[in-house]
């Protein structure tokens, strides 16, 4: 049932089991904010958790790392552990550290096994640009030419990736897939569980990036069988800017040697030995680097805890029904305007955020700034419109489209440059 009033906002906003942690978090008055797909925003308890653990450093200095209510030595596996859940993966298996880049090329340095036929990485046309720039750094750390060694599986629309084409692709000269679980630019939501079938049968190792998943899509790594992924905090987890990162590795990859060696992946009772000899911890956590970025971890406590509690279950089905509920208003208030929309309709085949396309796409997001609606740009055309289910109200979603009409009917975009800000 769908209609296009404002009370029907309001109705669903009623009947939202979620509605509670919209107030957790700081919104500013009259502002929409829909690029938690980038940017999450700051919850009190995030604020609380950082404050917890700077109240720490005051009182304690290096006591900190053993003491207090988080203490910094363990702080890495802690949220490890809050995280598994978001992943369908054991706490052993999953680590915070780092950032999705470092630790896709600590993974790849641990996993890229180049041997006999199987030497080739296997990503696609339309990864994010770090992640190419890593697969190929790594390629050539190993002699290796990424013009050759570096395939891509291609778009067949420019916005999307057909599974059957990542199959495909998966030749006995692929050693390693990194692969996103959701697309940055259209939100499509691939068939991870399909994909690491796959990769395991045709003995393909399969690393997801799934930065653009987590916290809001739920996962099964473990039941899927998948090898190994990373992610980023600041997004959908609202960890703050450059918050702390994670990664996972499956528990049948336990020992192996981390690629990027460092005392923070050191089994923790014996780090302050100071052996020369390395002393690798037993699961995820040996493949962290140095010493953790604590004041970038701090957020995470709460922010975490927050997800504990709403369940990723309950946030993936109020993200679907607000994604649902702004292509059905956009596609009822903006008919005509030029628009399109770029991500998957079907719930299975889409992500967190709707890819809206406009030819004038750049002029209409800063027009959309100006009247406190926002959202990210992605070149060349993409609007990319995030309502992330902790902190967005259904009538968010249709103020937003309300005023995106007023913009398009008052053509307010052309004040603008149809170009691209440094960021965005
Ligand atoms: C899918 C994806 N991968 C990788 C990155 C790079 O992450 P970072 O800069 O945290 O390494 C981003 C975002 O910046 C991303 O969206
Ligand atoms: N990591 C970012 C940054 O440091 C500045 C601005 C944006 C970002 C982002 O995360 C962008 C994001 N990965 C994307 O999907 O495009």
């Amino acid at each position: 049932m769908f209609d296009a009033t404002q009370e029907f906002a309001h109705a669903l906003d009623r009947d939202d089991p979620l509605a509670r942690f919209r107030e957790e978090f700081y919104l500013q008055p009259g502002r929409i904010y829909l690029d938690g797909n980038s940017l999450g925003l700051l919850s009190r308890r995030a604020e609380r958790s950082l404050g917890e653990i700077v109240e720490s450093w005051k009182i304690r200095g290096i006591d900190g790392w053993t003491e207090g209510g988080h203490p910094w030595f363990y702080l890495s596996e802690r949220l490890g552990a809050l995280a598994a859940p978001l992943l369908g993966a054991e706490p052993p298996e999953v680590i915070v550290t780092g950032s999705t880049t470092v630790n896709l090329h600590q993974l790849l340095a641990t996993f890229y096994r180049p041997a006999g036929r199987r030497t080739k990485i296997l990503a696609d046309e339309l990864a994010f640009p770090s992640d190419i720039y890593a697969i190929a750094g790594q390629l050539r750390l190993r002699g290796l030419d990424p013009a050759e060694h570096l395939l891509r599986v291609p778009s067949r629309d420019g916005r999307t990736l057909e599974e059957e084409d990542i199959l495909a692709a998966m030749t006995g000269e692929v050693a390693v897939a990194v692969l996103p679980t959701v697309l940055y630019r259209s939100g499509q939501l691939l068939d991870a569980g399909r994909i690491a079938a796959e990769a395991r049968r045709k003995g393909v190792l399969l690393g997801l990036d799934a930065s653009h998943s987590v916290g809001a899509v739920p996962h099964a790594f473990d039941e899927w069988g998948v090898d190994f992924a990373v992610w980023c905090g600041y997004k959908y987890l609202n960890g703050g800017p450059g918050a702390v990162g994670g990664l996972y590795v499956n528990r049948r990859h336990f020992g192996a040697l981390p690629g990027l060696a460092g005392w923070f992946g050191s089994d923790k009772e014996r780090q302050f030995d100071m052996e020369h000899e390395f002393a690798p911890a037993e699961g995820a956590g040996a493949y962290q680097i140095g010493t953790p970025h604590i004041l970038s971890a701090a957020p995470l406590i709460g922010a975490l805890e927050m997800f504990a509690e709403a369940g990723i279950g309950r946030l993936r089905e109020k993200s679907l029904r607000l994604t649902e509920y702004m292509m059905r208003l956009i596609e009822h208030e903006l008919a005509g305007m030029g628009f399109r929309i770029g991500n998957p309709r079907e719930e299975e085949r889409r992500g967190g955020h709707v890819a809206l396309e406009h030819e004038r796409a750049p002029g209409i997001c800063r027009a959309l700034k100006e009247r406190g609606v926002v959202p990210d740009f992605r070149a060349p055309d993409v609007i990319r419109l995030a309502p992330a289910p902790l902190y967005v109200s259904f009538a968010d979603v249709w103020e937003a489209v309300r005023r995106l009409k007023e913009i398009m009917t008052a053509r307010e975009y052309r004040r603008y440059d149809n170009r691209r800000g440094v960021v965005a």
